[in-house]
């Protein structure tokens, strides 16, 4: 009736002498057809004679491989977990949140009622903080360390269109059917085991129990984790031993959180430094930066500044993530993935003053990276038209000031880049190198811009800094579109989902950030640059720049800058690729 077999793992990065164990338990009772194999009794299986650490190790092992199977009340539907996890979702404004840490210590209790404890002392954790630039850097860093061969796990956030994207492995996703068996674990042990006293974690600390839960129970070698929000409270910092931390750009942003001074924001993203271990960040405003070193120096941590990599570094391979900022992210990736290899992997890696040009490993690693929605260009795969090139999206979920101008100068460069290309008969794929040239884009190509960004971010920062450095570099905007998000009615849900217009949406925040607009271009007195509307949902704004395609008669090739929210992008994304 129960079958166990243990194979052992040849995989020659293996840190771990683990065994895969192979669970094969028949449903008891017998399913009912509509439930057939997806709801399992579990029972403690009946163990040969071994000797009492033997049977420990079996315990183990087959506690982890239970999550595979749907718990008995879990849901049968991708979309039932999704429920149960919006249900996590609290309703408090994020604005009315003082950083008192919302009982951090809760974390604590969630690791022991899930029985994580142990496992969390073991796991290779790599720790990001910053304001800009975690996710790029982890996934950097993730890369690197799967081009040497070793099996990762990454956890980032935001999700763009799948709550699935936060969890990698092995740079990949998680399967549905691996996420279904991990979540209800999870879900229905804290369910079961909280109460008033100690409640069902939140949102995002239930997704950091499950990166947690996923990368012991998947034994992965090494676990790269980025911070949601801040550092010190934040859920990722239940990790009490990281090989090594990483504090990625700095700047302004969740200010009604983390504080409104540069020096309290670097306090809270330095709370991720544990006593003697080693740190990296980029190079950062004084203010900052001092708060840095003061709180590493009481932790006796190392903190090592790293400048931006150069293209001879990489033998002139592009990154694959696009943008001038991304050679900051990546050398801070250099670094963290340097530090886990030679300390972990026991690899040896020469020190980047002793090397020119990266290892090649580095190289592939940096040259293979990915995250949506950064500095990505997608042409629009619905358009019917002449050439598949008239309405080309570029996306970049950049929401703070700082990562405004970055994202105004890498839209600049990639369009420029792209109009040459196109009329040189290349392909249009955003590939543009960084010519920073201030010449006027060609007059056939039109730049339109499509935004929003949340409530408690200021427009009267960001949009600014955009229009501003997109005319320095000579692109001005034809027209610029606001919409609402459409994720706001559905934080995790799926594309099937998706309301596609709501007559009684609130524009009033859309409105706001119009005014904004207008009140930028007005001074210019310029007409075709003030042109702005406000659309009542985003299929709409889609719709119309569809069709002012096809109105147009000269063959118009139409760039879309989506920004302002990742939220956006993700939603933009669902609409326009096939
Ligand atoms: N080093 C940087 N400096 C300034 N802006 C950056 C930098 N790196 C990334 N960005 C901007 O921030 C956006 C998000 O990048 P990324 O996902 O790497 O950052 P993050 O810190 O994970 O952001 P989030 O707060 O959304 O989680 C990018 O699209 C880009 O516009
Ligand atoms: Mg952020
Ligand atoms: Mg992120």
């Amino acid at each position: 009736m129960f079958a166990v077999s243990f194979v052992p793992r040849t995989t020659p990065c293996r840190l771990t002498s683990a065994f895969l164990c192979h669970l094969s338990i028949p449903p008891f009772p017998p399913p009912s057809p509509r439930l057939h194999h997806l709801h399992y009794h579990y029972q403690q299986p009946h163990l040969p004679s071994l000797s009492p650490s033997q049977i420990r190790s079996f315990r183990k092992q087959i506690d982890m491989t239970a999550p595979v199977m749907k718990q008995k009340t879990g849901g049968d539907s991708y979309e039932e977990a999704l429920a149960a996890l919006s249900s996590l979702i609290t309703k408090r404004s994020r604005a009315d949140k003082s950083n008192k840490g919302d009982r951090f210590e809760l974390v604590f209790d969630y690791l022991k009622l899930l029985d994580l404890e142990e496992d969390m002392l073991k796991m290779k954790v790599i720790h990001v903080a910053g304001t800009k630039g975690k996710g790029s850097t982890c996934a950097f860093t993730e890369s690197i360390l799967r081009s040497y061969g070793f099996r990762t796990g990454l956890f980032t956030s935001p999700h763009l269109i799948d709550v699935r994207e936060r969890f990698r492995l092995d740079g990949v996703d998680i399967s549905e059917e691996k996420f279904l068996g991990y979540f209800w674990w999870c879900y229905n042990r804290l369910k079961e085991r909280t109460n008033e006293e100690i409640p069902m974690p939140t949102y995002f600390r239930f997704l950091a129990l499950l990166a947690f839960k996923i990368f012991a129970a998947e034994e992965v070698d090494a676990a790269i984790l980025e911070v949601g929000l801040g550092g010190k409270f934040d859920a990722t910092n239940a990790v009490q031993k990281p090989v090594v931390c990483g504090i990625s750009s700095l700047g302004y942003d969740h200010m009604e959180i983390l504080g409104d001074t540069l020096g309290k924001i670097a306090g809270e993203k330095a709370g991720i430094f544990k006593l003697g271990v080693p740190a990296f960040t980029v190079p950062q405003p004084d203010e900052a930066m001092r708060v840095l070193e003061e709180k590493a120096s009481e932790l006796d941590v190392s903190l090592e500044v790293v400048q931006p990599l150069t293209a001879k570094q990489l033998s002139s391979q592009k990154l694959g993530l696009d943008g001038e900022h991304q050679y900051c992210n990546a050398r801070l990736a250099v670094s963290l993935a340097s530090t886990w290899l030679q300390q972990i992997g026991k690899i040896e890696v020469p020190s980047m003053t002793q090397m020119s040009i990266l290892p090649e490993k580095f190289i592939k690693g940096l040259a293979t990276a990915s995250l949506q929605g950064r500095a990505q260009v997608v042409p629009d795969q619905f358009i019917e038209s002449r050439t598949s090139g008239d309405l080309v999206f570029y996306l970049d979920g950049a929401h703070s000031p700082e990562s405004m101008e970055v994202c105004a100068k890498w839209f600049t460069d990639a369009v420029k880049g792209d109009n040459q290309s196109e009329s040189s008969g290349h392909l249009v794929n955003g590939s543009s190198g960084s010519s920073h040239d201030k010449s006027p884009v060609e007059e056939n190509c039109q730049q339109m811009l499509l935004f929003n960004c949340m409530s408690v971010r200021d427009p009267n920062l960001l949009l600014p800094h955009l229009r501003n450095t997109c005319a320095t570099y000579g692109v001005h905007f034809k027209k610029a579109l606001f919409v609402p998000n459409m994720s706001v009615y559905h934080k995790v849900g799926t594309a099937a989902d998706l309301p596609e217009n709501d007559p009684q949406v609130d524009l009033s925040w859309q409105m706001t950030l119009q005014k904004v607009w207008v009140s930028l271009v007005h001074s210019e007195d310029n007409e075709s640059n003030g042109k702005s509307e406000v659309f009542t949902s985003l299929p709409m704004a889609i719709k119309w720049l569809r069709d002012s395609v096809h109105e147009s008669s000269s063959g118009t090739r139409v760039q879309v800058l989506v920004t302002g929210s990742l939220h956006l992008v993700g939603d933009v994304l669902r609409l326009i690729r096939k």
